[in-house]
């Protein structure tokens, strides 16, 4: 089925106050290498909407605004002009402010793009892989969080082989996010990448049979 198809859920959108169109918001949230991509994407087969912040965090680095900050805040990170995202990493993933200046100027602009979608999309409920959601206190603006697990050291593997990345740096990526072995999560659904992809997707239609009936 393509992507934005809406028509085989029977729930239909419902009205909120200003007559507006409301469909059910669900972020998808997960360390690094978690698997937080390839559940929304066995979400995006079965026809809902879904959206990445990951994908609007690289296009925001082409608004002008969003890069005019950048370099203002980062002006040892600039490559011909325009920020580097290798020189950026390097600065930000090793000392926590810098990272925290990064997301001030970001998140704002990721998370405007993002409502805005959803907002427009048409299935219900519509998707978000949403990376940093509890780091950004962003949970509240969403109907229901679904936080994927997957166990450190496949996590780890898993990135370093996908990007390159040393097992040393996916580590400090991993020092910079929320701790979700350690934090209580269980509030919200929780959905084990622990198998191989048959598996997953078979709790990720599971967890979508849970939204759909509610
Ligand atoms: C620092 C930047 C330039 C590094 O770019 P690079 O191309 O090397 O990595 P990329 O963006 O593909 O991210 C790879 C992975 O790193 C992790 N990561 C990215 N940003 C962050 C962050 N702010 N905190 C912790 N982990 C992060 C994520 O798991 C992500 O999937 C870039 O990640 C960035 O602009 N980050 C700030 C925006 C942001 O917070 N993005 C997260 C999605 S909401
Ligand atoms: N159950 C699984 N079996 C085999 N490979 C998997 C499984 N789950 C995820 N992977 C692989 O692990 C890697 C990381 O998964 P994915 O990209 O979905 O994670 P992510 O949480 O979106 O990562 P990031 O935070 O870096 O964006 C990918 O190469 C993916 O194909």
């Amino acid at each position: 089925m393509p992507p934005n198809c809406a028509s085989r859920w029977s729930r239909k959108c419902t009205k909120g106050k200003t007559g507006m169109r409301q469909n059910k918001k669900i972020a998808i949230t997960g360390g690094i290498g978690s698997g937080k991509s390839t559940v929304a994407r066995l979400i995006a087969e079965r026809g809902y909407d879904v959206f990445s912040c990951d994908l609007i965090a690289h296009e925001i680095y082409e608004e002008p605004n969003v890069v005019r900050e950048i370099l203002r805040e980062f002006p040892d990170c600039a490559t011909n002009g325009l920020p580097d995202r290798k020189k950026l990493s390097a600065a930000v993933f090793r000392e926590k402010e810098r990272l925290r200046a990064l997301e001030k100027i970001t998140h704002p602009a990721i998370m405007r793009k993002l409502y805005a979608r959803m907002e427009k999309a048409l299935s219900d409920p519509v998707f978000a892989e949403v990376p940093l959601l509890f780091e950004g206190g962003y949970q509240k603006d969403f109907d229901g969080v679904i936080v994927v697990l997957r166990e450190k050291n496949a996590r780890i593997g898993a990135v370093a082989v996908r990007d390159g990345l040393s097992e040393e740096e996916v580590e400090r990526r991993i020092k910079n996010q929320f701790d979700y072995e350690n934090k209580s999560i269980f509030e919200h659904t929780v959905l084990y990448n622990d198998g191989d992809l048959a598996k997953l997707r078979e709790k990720v239609g599971s967890v979508l049979e849970k939204f759909e009936n509610k």
